[in-house]
């Protein structure tokens, strides 16, 4: 199989298994689980407005992790300060244990291409075709011949059921389906880390419960750190290994998906029931 290996181990040991995706260049092990993000004290203020207020949480190697909480709570922006998009005011980001903002420009440029990142509506270029939207990645990061990135576009537009809609623009296709084109560009160049932000938003149920196993299949298939930031409960049971509910920029509770879900602690309980009595406020 065709594969862009060239920004694999610049960072760390090497991370490739023979078929070219993430087995582990994970530094730090705790409790005998391999973490490839830690988010360490993180504090982050817009203006006067303090959005992380000393936030911790560690994302697990080969492992689904869900992030849930209330509108507004920082959960988009955690994101944006794992891909190094935005600086901490206060602490630290660790990618495979290294601090992202102890790097050069150059180096932190380089990381990042070991990210895929799904937005909600994917983000895609209105004025290039689906296959071009994929391939897009590939030609701008990797001096890949157009043969071997037609054989690795073609490859995983068939994954995630687009193969017939290859010519297809963005404004051609249904929301689920630009999600799904979103996913295989995330994808393409093979990253350790995926980080999808609500990438269930404005799907019907079936929808949902598709893109949800479309996240399974490929997880299992791919493997690496994948982090979903997700308000449906749904998406959560199907997807989840972990669980973690963020709150006015703190992380209020962390388990595993089955844990979450039998918690009887109050801001799980609350938000995964819906409920609008508990700890979990308007404010
Ligand atoms: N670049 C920015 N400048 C100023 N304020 C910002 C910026 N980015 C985010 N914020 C503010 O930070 C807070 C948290 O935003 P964030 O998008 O992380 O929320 P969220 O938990 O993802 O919410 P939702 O579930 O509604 O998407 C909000 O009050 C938002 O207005």
């Amino acid at each position: 199989m065709v594969r862009p290996s060239l920004f694999r181990g610049q960072l760390g040991p090497e991370s490739t298994g023979e078929d070219g995706y993430a087995t582990s260049s994970v530094e730090s092990y705790r409790d005998g689980v391999a973490y490839s993000v830690e988010v360490r004290d993180v504090h982050k203020s817009f203006g006067s407005s303090g959005v992380l207020r000393g936030l911790n949480i560690n994302f697990a190697e080969n492992a689904v992790t869900t992030i849930l909480g209330p509108s507004g709570t920082g959960k988009s922006v955690l994101l944006k300060h794992v891909v190094g998009l935005l600086e901490p005011d206060r602490g630290e980001i660790c990618i495979f244990g290294q601090d992202i903002w102890s790097l050069s420009d150059e180096e932190r440029t380089e990381l990042r291409k070991r990210f895929g990142v799904l937005f909600q509506d994917g983000a895609l270029f209105g004025s290039m075709n689906i296959y071009d939207n994929v391939a897009f990645p590939l030609r701008k990061n990797t001096d890949l011949a157009e043969s071997e990135i037609e054989e690795i576009v073609l490859k995983g537009l068939s994954e995630v059921g687009l193969s017939e809609s290859i010519k297809k623009y963005p404004n051609e296709i249904s929301g689920g389906m630009k999600k799904r084109a979103g996913f295989a560009r995330a994808l393409v160049m093979k990253p350790d880390i995926v980080l999808f932000d609500e990438p269930d938003s404005g799907l019907d149920p079936v929808r949902t419960s598709l893109l949800c196993d479309l996240i399974v299949d490929m997880h299992r298939e791919h493997k690496g750190t994948y982090v979903v930031v997700t308000h449906d409960i749904n998406t959560t049971r199907r997807v989840s290994d972990y669980v973690g509910v963020l709150w006015k920029g703190e992380l209020v509770y962390y388990g595993s998906v089955d844990e979450a879900f039998s918690a009887d602690d109050p801001f799980v309980q609350q938000f995964l029931s819906g409920d609008s009595v508990g700890p979990l406020g308007m404010e």
